[in-house]
């Protein structure tokens, strides 16, 4: 709703009055017509002030609607009248304007903003473009390229900035609405002629700017037609009158409003908010379970993942001791992050934080932290001994917390004496960018250690997902199949130049070759020999193509053991022009070694065509989704899409595997499971999921009713 009120005798001040962000509800929408329609009816009321309650103008239309019927009075007409209204009116903008919120204040004659404010137009983040008016007035306003740019990324803006682009008229470090109302007083009898958006006259564009930006985004948009949508839309204001700029704009709306993409990426909007509020099998939850504050924390082991988790605390503002055993590598691991707290330092134009950093190579120095985080070698002889150490060491109450990537968070706790502080932080590379956290709980983490987990990661801008333990967690559960299919499918004829191209097609940032490439092939080797699968622990008696039991593919040992690591050594799955060159070319040679690597095993190459390499790849990650919340190792669909979308390129506009899965249809990928389990018997992941059968047979709710069919989470190991 809105609340109306009136100040100094002549101020009509409209609030409105939605919590927590004053979404524009049907509710709201109403409340505000009638109240602007009151003030300007009131011949006492000579200016208006819009503003929202409890420090928020407005977090933009209600997103929750959008999945249903929209009813109450649509947003264009209502700006409309306020803009055409002959008393001025005024948006006192405090917190944030966004979307529908930023295009009623774009309706409003001035804008004042609080200097902490946001403003922005961010629909093209949720499939959607600003259509009540955004695309037609901010080009008006702010001249074309920067609303172009603001518009098709949804890019949030500072207040100061805003200021600059012209977007707000003045920015107050005062109460806003306080200075708001004294400005309105102080505009009463001005022509308000200037000051109405939508009569604006646009300068023209630099000559190029929409084929330019139109050619950046379709390569950069994955498939996304969102943005592409703005740019249509932006143009139309560049080319067309006013109100032809506003038809186009509601034209383009719908055709994206019922996409799939803005189902995903509106279901996206709100799983990343659902994992916040996670829940543990022994009954704690997020809202009973209290954090603990890190004022000091600790990180051993300053390789590639502890240097990126040393910076992100930094940037946090935690001091941090940095422990490394190799002289060589803490020399090496403190000159890069001092290195990125200095570029840090320059963007900001602040002062670097390095002296929160203490290096050392003394685990003793760790006696007085909160929490520390160790991310030595993937080896659990070493890992353990560390652990061992650290419960003798460390303060009592100093939660334990490792980065391993797969192994068991139990085990690890298991030689604590205190296996309720120990928890698992999963964190991706590189660490100080990628925003995924999974938080690990073993069978006796306390709800206190995961909420501080989760607290941590929160503060440090990742996105958490509490999980259960079990090898590989959930994403490296899932990856490993996916990645097991595409070698699978090199052997009966792909290339991986094919398999690659499919996906990134379907829009991963990369396909998985190239990613192998990118992280080293020597990573899965390793997990590969301690898993038993090669090297020393395999069981030679069992035919060449096959592992404890079932299909296996040697193809990546085979080039380990050739020096193709990828990448660092120039050649892994594809070439590149030197060691650590970054541009992949198809290596003939590859080529050449997989046509003997057929002959060798009598496998006849196929034609594989795009729809199989995604079916194989994608449909065994999706299975083993289900899996996994069968065993209550993730709470709900939501968390393994959370985890795909921000830890491993999963395109955010197909909303997840398990949203992609309920999109394609339950009894479709459920059929081509079995087509393929019958195909490949000696590869039992493909056996479709006993959760998958079961909500088939029930009909294949929509995802949002799967929670319904899970059993209650209960400890894996
Ligand atoms: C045939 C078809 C015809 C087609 C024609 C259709 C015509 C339709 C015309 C519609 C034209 C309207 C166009 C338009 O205006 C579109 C929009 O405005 S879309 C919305 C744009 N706004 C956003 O994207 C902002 C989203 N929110 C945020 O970024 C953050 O929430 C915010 C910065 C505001 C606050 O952040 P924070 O403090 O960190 O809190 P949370 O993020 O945790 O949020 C708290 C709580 O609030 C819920 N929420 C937030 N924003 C919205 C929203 N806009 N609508 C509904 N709910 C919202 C959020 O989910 C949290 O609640 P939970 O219960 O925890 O999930
Ligand atoms: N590399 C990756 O992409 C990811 C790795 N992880 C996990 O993070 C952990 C670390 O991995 P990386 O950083 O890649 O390894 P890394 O090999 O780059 O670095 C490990 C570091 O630990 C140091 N170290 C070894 N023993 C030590 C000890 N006793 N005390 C202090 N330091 C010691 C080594 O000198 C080395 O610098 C592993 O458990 C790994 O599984 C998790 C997510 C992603």
């Amino acid at each position: 709703m809105a609340k109306y009120s009136r100040l100094h005798g002549s101020v009509g001040l409209i609030s409105l009055a939605n919590p927590p962000v004053n979404a524009l509800s049907s509710v709201v929408r109403h409340a505000i017509s009638e109240k602007v329609a009151k003030a300007f009816r009131d011949p006492e009321v000579t200016c208006v002030v819009i503003c929202g309650e409890n420090g928020v103008f407005c977090g933009g239309a209600d997103i929750r609607e959008f999945a249903s019927t929209m009813r109450g009075p649509p947003l264009v007409p209502m700006i409309d009248a306020i803009e055409e209204g002959e008393k001025p009116v005024v948006a006192a903008i405090e917190g944030v304007a966004f979307g529908g919120g930023l295009e009623l204040a774009l309706g409003c004659h001035y804008r004042i903003a609080h200097y902490k404010a946001r403003v922005g137009l961010p629909e093209v983040t949720l499939g959607l473009l600003p259509a009540a008016g955004g695309t037609q007035r901010l080009p008006r306003l702010t001249g074309v390229a920067p609303a172009l740019q603001l518009i098709t990324t949804g890019r949030h803006v500072a207040a100061p900035e805003a200021l600059k682009l012209g977007i707000v008229d003045q920015v107050t470090e005062q109460n806003t609405v306080e200075v708001a109302v004294q400005f309105a007083k102080s505009v009463v009898g001005q022509a308000l002629h200037n000051r109405r958006l939508s009569l604006r006259q646009l300068s023209c564009p630099p000559d190029g700017l929409f084929e330019e930006t139109m050619a950046q985004i379709k390569q950069r948009a994955r498939g996304a037609v969102a943005p592409i949508a703005c740019v249509q839309a932006v143009k139309a204001a560049a080319t067309l009158p006013f109100k032809a700029g506003m038809d186009k704009e509601r034209d383009l709306m719908a055709t994206l409003f019922n996409s799939g993409q803005a189902k995903a990426l509106q279901y996206s909007f709100f799983a990343q908010r659902s994992v916040a509020k996670w829940n543990l099998p022994n009954g704690a939850h997020s809202g009973i379970s209290k954090a603990r504050a890190v004022h000091r924390a600790a990180v051993i082991g300053l390789g590639t993942m502890g240097r990126g988790i040393v910076v992100s605390l930094v940037r946090a503002g935690i001091s941090v001791i940095a422990m490394e055993t190799n002289e060589k590598q803490l020399h090496t691991g403190k000159k890069m992050v001092i290195a990125i707290l200095e570029k840090d330092a320059q963007k900001h134009n602040a002062a670097p934080r390095a002296d929160l950093v203490h290096f050392t190579e003394r685990l003793s120095d760790l006696s007085n932290v909160d929490l520390v985080i160790e991310a030595v070698y993937e080896d659990m002889v070493l890992k353990k001994d560390i652990f061992k150490q650290l419960s003798m060491i460390c303060k009592p109450d100093a939660f334990l917390c490792t980065n391993t990537s797969a192994l068991n968070v139990d085990e690890l706790a298991a030689v604590t004496g205190r296996p309720e502080m120990v928890v698992g932080m999963h964190f991706f590379a590189p660490a100080h960018v990628m925003k995924l956290l999974e938080v690990v709980y073993g069978q006796h983490s306390s709800p206190e250690a995961v909420a501080t987990a989760m607290q941590l990661g929160k503060r440090l801008g990742k996105v958490s997902v509490a999980v259960g333990n079990c090898p590989g967690f959930v994403g490296n559960r899932m990856m490993k199949l996916y990645v097991e299919q595409a070698h699978f499918l090199l052997e009966e004829g792909a290339t991986p130049e094919q398999v690659d191209e499919a996906l990134e097609e379907f829009g991963f940032a990369m396909g998985i070759f190239k990613v192998s490439d990118l992280s080293g092939l020597d990573v899965g080797w390793r997990v590969r020999k301690e898993a038993g699968l090669t090297g020393a622990g395999v069981d030679w008696k069992e035919p060449p193509r096959r592992r404890q039991g079932r299909r296996y593919s040697p193809l990546a040992d085979l080039l380990c053991e050739k020096g193709h690591l990828g990448q660092k050594t120039s050649r892994g799955w594809y070439l590149y022009e030197k060691p650590g060159g970054r541009d992949p070319k198809p290596d003939q040679g590859l080529h050449s070694f997989l046509v003997e690597y057929r002959s060798k095993y009598g496998l006849k190459a196929r034609r594989i065509d795009k729809d199989e390499v995604l079916e194989r790849c994608l449909f065994s990650l999706i299975n083993e989704g289900f899996c996994i919340l069968d065993d209550g190792i993730a709470s709900g669909p939501e968390d393994v899409d959370v985890i795909y979308v921000h830890g491993y390129g999963w395109p955010r506009h197909r909303g997840g595997p398990m949203f992609y899965a309920d999109m394609v249809g339950l009894s479709k990928v459920l059929e081509r499971l079995e087509f393929y389990h019958q195909a490949h018997p000696d590869v039992p992941y493909l056996k479709p999921s006993p959760l998958l059968r079961k909500l088939v047979r029930n009909g294949s709710p929509p995802i949002r009713e799967w929670r319904e069919f899970l059993k209650r989470p209960h400890s894996h190991l």
